[in-house]
């Protein structure tokens, strides 16, 4: 088939190289010309594990091609919608101006029988208002939510745990659905669930998913604080109630907390939808758990002045970690990135290092000093704070980094690290929710 991707980020880049590595003929499109320079010459613009060689050989075939230009979309029968849905400036609801913009830039280039597929995260409701748009020129719509990770995005995309597709009543529905059968067929025959319903349970199930995994998260963090009031080991709980197959211990890690250009503003979007329709009460609870999530990085920074005897002013701080999580290069919302933030804020002398997020955090703090390795990161440093849980970070051998610093002093923000190697190699272990 052919298809277009509008919107080549970090969702819209890797669905556009799988769609093609399924044997689809793909255009991926984007407003933003450097990212189309750079995926037009096999370069991917963001950190992706799995992805240059996915780009590499899809483009070898000759059916993926980038361009800036909507028109390009034209002659492709199915349209991927995968633009951003940033937090709104100031509000805590959804900014649906690039949904718009992109589906109306589409309209023009659509023929009757066009399937175009919402991938985007939405509030309730949008896919029955752009329906209405996308039928005036006699194409259809369908809402078809994303639950990739990032990290795991080519592996997610291929092999999803499940395909949810937001219909319209009656025979279009019906035939919406029989055209993504046809997109995702391999993955459908190695048995992939898929759940056909309509816009707004499609819409639901995205931000109830993502809700839960927060929910989760604030959870055990919540349990770390009174883990820290009582002197428990909140990893010991999480992996004590996580063997409990209905509880599952993924998503028990407690630690900073989440980041990243979705959790948290999901949860907000979907508490401001919810006013609107008049129902805050039912996602009411999504304001302690970003709450909680919140005082994790407070803590983080008390919890750094603490062991620095009251005051970081002046303190040398060597910051491992700057990403949202592991295996990505994205700092939006990062809670490390907060924190190394607030403590260079507070007067600590930070340095900061990550194998892959530098150049993003760069971007939105230059005036933090940043460093390419652990070793320039920690010389010197009062305080060394694990922020991010690289493997090379819960690798490192702490005899070797304690040659380099002032004091033996580790703070592990992520729970990533074993205290009693730390401690008898002569360093004070700190963590959040352990003793
Ligand atoms: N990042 C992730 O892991 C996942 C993201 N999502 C959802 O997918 C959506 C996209 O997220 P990301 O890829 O992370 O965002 P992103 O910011 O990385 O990418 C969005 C892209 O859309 C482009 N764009 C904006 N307006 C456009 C227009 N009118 N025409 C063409 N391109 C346009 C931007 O230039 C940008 O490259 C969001 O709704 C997000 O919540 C869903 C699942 C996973
Ligand atoms: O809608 C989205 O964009 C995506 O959001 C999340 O994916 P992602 O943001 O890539 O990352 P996660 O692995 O979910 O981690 C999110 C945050 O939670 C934190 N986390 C995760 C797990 C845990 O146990 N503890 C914890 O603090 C991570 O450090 C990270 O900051 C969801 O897991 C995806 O299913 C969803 O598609």
């Amino acid at each position: 088939m052919r298809l277009s991707v509008i919107g080549c980020g970090y969702l819209g880049a890797v669905h556009a190289a799988c769609m093609a590595t399924l044997g689809h003929d793909v255009v991926g499109i984007d407003v933003d010309p450097r990212k189309i320079d750079a995926l037009s010459r096999g370069e991917a613009p963001f950190f992706e594990p799995g992805l240059p060689e996915l780009l590499a050989e899809a483009m070898a075939t000759g059916r993926l091609t980038f361009s800036t230009d909507i028109a390009d979309a034209a002659g492709a029968s199915v349209h991927f919608v995968c633009v951003g849905t940033p937090q709104k400036d100031g509000e805590y609801a959804a900014d649906l101006r690039y949904v718009d913009a992109s589906v109306t830039s589409l309209l023009p280039h659509l023929s009757a029988e066009d399937l175009v597929v919402g991938k985007s995260t939405v509030p309730v409701g949008t896919a029955a208002r752009l329906a209405a748009l996308v039928e005036e020129v006699g194409a259809s719509l369908a809402w078809n939510p994303e639950f990739l990770r990032e990290g795991y995005a080519v592996k997610d995309t291929l092999t999803p745990d499940r395909f949810v597709y937001g219909v319209a009543p009656g025979d279009a529905g019906k035939r919406a659905a029989d055209v993504l059968d046809t997109v995702y067929a391999r993955a459908l025959a190695d048995g992939t669930p898929r759940i056909v319903t309509d816009y707004a349970t499609a819409e639901l199930v995205k931000v109830a998913a993502n809700s839960f995994l927060a929910t989760k998260i604030s959870f055990i963090n919540a349990m770390a604080e009174l883990c820290e009031e009582t002197g428990a080991d909140v990893t010991q709980l999480a992996d004590a109630i996580g063997h409990d197959e209905r509880i599952g211990r993924r998503f028990l890690n407690a630690g900073l907390g989440f980041g990243g250009g979705c959790l948290p503003k999901d949860i907000r979007a979907f508490m401001a939808r919810a006013g609107e329709l008049g129902a805050d009460q039912a996602v009411a609870f999504l304001k302690e758990v970003d709450a909680i999530n919140g005082r994790r990085r407070v803590r983080m920074v008390d919890l750094a002045r603490e062991v620095n005897g009251g005051s970081i002013k002046g303190r040398r701080i060597g910051v491992l970690g700057v990403t949202f999580k592991p295996n990505s290069d994205d700092v939006r919302d990062s809670p490390a990135l907060d924190v190394a933030v607030q403590l260079a804020l507070q007067g600590a002398d930070v340095v900061v290092t990550d194998p892959e997020g530098i150049a993003n955090a760069r971007g939105r703090y230059p005036d933090l000093t940043y460093v390419e390795t652990v070793e320039e990161a920690v010389r010197d440093a009062d305080s060394v704070l694990l922020l991010t849980e690289w493997k090379e970070y819960r690798d490192l051998v702490p005899s070797a980094i304690g040659e380099l610093v002032a004091h033996r002093t580790i703070l592990d923000g992520r729970n990533a690290l074993d205290p009693t190697v730390w401690r008898d190699a002569g360093w004070s272990y700190r963590a959040l929710g352990r003793p």
